[in-house]
């Protein structure tokens, strides 16, 4: 090598960590070149425009002079490509007089086979002191793939410092999922429910892929495998879809709301299951373009069908919604970066993906709960509904049976006694034939409010059926509730129900019974056969009067 060939070098002293740049320069050659073809040739300066080549089968070769200035220390350094994915990468290196030395890397060799134990393809060398080590590199694939010429260069020291930091945030990544994955075998469990299952699924071949993507599964899943490492990739992705599908499919009920896109779901998972097969059998680009169109679905498709259901009122379809767009958002950045010139991001920008799936698992983890929690509050609701009248929305029969349970457990702790009263409009029948029904309809309303007014937290108010409506009290005595019973009777024959311009004049009768008291705690039937004859007396005698039970 001659000083015109390297008119510059860089520093090993002032390397730290950088990418390889001018003074490094390039030359591309259109077939696969040897050394000895491309050493006289005229290599360009490497700037950051000639990084990103998009697909291409091209051979590539990068050419640099690393100088150790120092008189009396060895300096160590490390080069590596930035993508995990690169096939071949060839080193040629010669320190000050000595002859080119060779060494030809490439992912299809196992694992342990590499001269650096890093995920990525890497070359470690130390020039002496006073020395220099001219390098050429030479990058190709076997087939034509998303090229870029990022070379990262580092000092040994720094090196090994950035990686320690890198395991400790794929950690963290890996860590979390798992965390995730715990939590949803936990509620598959709990809760015997499959859409739990397959958010795991989802999980692990999301985590895998990425273990893929980063070398990480190379180095310490597989590491004798070159299949796997080699042909993985496609079949893991295509699980991880077909998972996603599956968990979307359950989560949102796709077969009950949207038939149509559920029918067009589960075609593209067959497909994708029958790729995968087609991967074992040796297929490639076949499967790489199925891969390409299974990727391209779930962008499109799933924050599609999560916005389509939250506009539907499925209010936790928006976290799933978000999840997607957050998710196809970066993954539609890393390919606009790997494939294309649009963006100079290189392979770094995968990492956006990464970042983006995992703020995807945890939103889908927040929809499932925000999904559990819409059931329970169904669930309320429908217990609610099921426990009230529907005109006057005071409770009805079921939930008096339910609350004397209660009052019941209550009495037996304070013994202050329980009374029942029921309560009967009159001539209800003679007022809806005189206003019609939907003023009869107001005057129940009205009387469900003055009722209301006199219901205390430890009492229970309900409407019974017709015009008929009923009591528990939990007072001192029994003057008390008869007290209270004519209170409300006074109250409602006082305060005329107005409708249509009319003061509809009103009147109720009240049959009154003690229900638990210490010397006799009856059951609610028997409270209510004694307070319904208390009633009948009422209304009998003289109605709009309160008649207490007489044994
Ligand atoms: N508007 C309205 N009327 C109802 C409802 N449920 C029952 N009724 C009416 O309530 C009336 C009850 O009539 P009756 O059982 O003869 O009793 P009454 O006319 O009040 O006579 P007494 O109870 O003997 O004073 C019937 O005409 C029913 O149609 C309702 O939800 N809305």
């Amino acid at each position: 090598a001659s000083p015109q060939v390297f008119p510059q070098s860089v520093d090993i002293a002032q390397l730290e960590h950088r990418l390889l740049r001018a003074p490094a320069t390039f030359l591309i050659t259109d077939t696969r070149t040897e050394l000895d073809e491309v050493k006289q040739r005229a290599f360009m300066p490497l700037t950051d425009e000639h990084i990103n080549h998009g697909i291409s089968a091209k051979t590539y070769w990068l050419r640099v002079r690393l100088e150790n200035t120092s008189p009396i220390h060895d300096r160590a350094w490390v080069l590596h490509h930035e993508s995990s994915y690169l096939d071949n990468f060839t080193i040629y290196y010669a320190d000050t007089g000595e002859p080119m030395r060779k060494v030809a890397l490439t992912d299809r060799q196992p694992f342990h086979s590499r001269p650096v134990d890093y995920r990525k393809l890497a070359f470690s060398h130390v020039t002496p002191a006073g020395e220099s080590t001219d390098v050429y590199l030479r990058l190709d694939y076997d087939k034509a793939d998303s090229v870029s010429l990022n070379v990262h260069l580092w000092e040994r020291d720094d090196f090994e410092r950035y990686v320690r930091w890198e395991n400790l945030l794929h950690g963290g990544y890996f860590g979390i999922i798992l965390t995730l994955v715990c939590i949803a075998l936990l509620f598959a469990i709990a809760m015997r429910e499959l859409t739990f299952l397959y958010y795991c699924a989802f999980l692990v071949t999301s985590g895998l892929t990425w273990a893929l993507i980063s070398g990480l599964a190379y180095q310490y899943f597989w590491p004798d495998s070159v299949f796997w490492h080699n042909e993985g990739f496609h079949i893991v992705y295509l699980l991880f879809v077909i998972s996603a599908f599956q968990f979307s499919r359950a989560f949102l009920h796709t077969a009950k709301y949207f038939p149509r896109c559920n029918k067009l779901m589960r075609t593209l998972q067959f497909i994708m299951a029958f790729a995968i097969l087609l991967r074992f059998f040796g297929d490639y680009e076949l499967v790489l373009d199925m891969a390409f169109a299974a990727m391209a679905s779930t962008l499109i498709l799933l924050p599609a069908l999560g916005w389509r259901a939250y506009r539907k009122g499925v209010v936790y379809a928006r976290w799933f919604a978000a999840a997607w767009l957050i998710y196809s958002l970066g993954l539609v950045i890393s390919l606009a970066s790997a494939y294309t010139r649009v963006f100079d991001w290189g392979m770094e920008s995968l990492v956006y993906t990464q970042i983006g799936g995992l703020i995807e698992s945890l939103l889908l983890l927040v929809a499932l709960a925000e999904r559990l929690m819409a059931r329970e509050a169904d669930r309320r609701q429908a217990i609610r509904l099921a426990n009230q009248d529907p005109l006057t929305q005071l409770g009805n029969r079921r939930l008096m049976a339910q609350q004397y349970e209660v009052v019941r457990e209550r009495f037996a702790r304070t013994q202050v006694p329980v009374f029942l009263i029921m309560l009967d409009l009159d001539h209800f029948k003679a007022i809806n034939d005189a206003y019609g029904h939907i003023a009869g309809d107001s005057i129940l309303q009205h009387l469900a409010d003055v009722l209301r007014s006199y219901c205390r937290e430890e009492d229970v108010c309900i409407r019974l059926g017709g015009e008929e409506f009923a009591m528990l009290l939990q007072v001192p005595n029994e003057s008390t509730a008869l007290k209270t019973a004519e209170r409300i009777r006074q109250e409602f024959s006082n305060t005329p129900t107005f409708y249509q311009g009319h003061a509809i004049a009103h009147t109720l009768s009240i049959g009154l019974s003690p229900a638990l008291t210490t010397s006799e705690q009856l059951t609610l039937q028997e409270a209510m056969v004694r307070a319904d004859e208390a009633l009948y007396r009422a209304k009998t005698t003289s109605r709009n009067c309160t008649a207490v039970y007489a044994a």
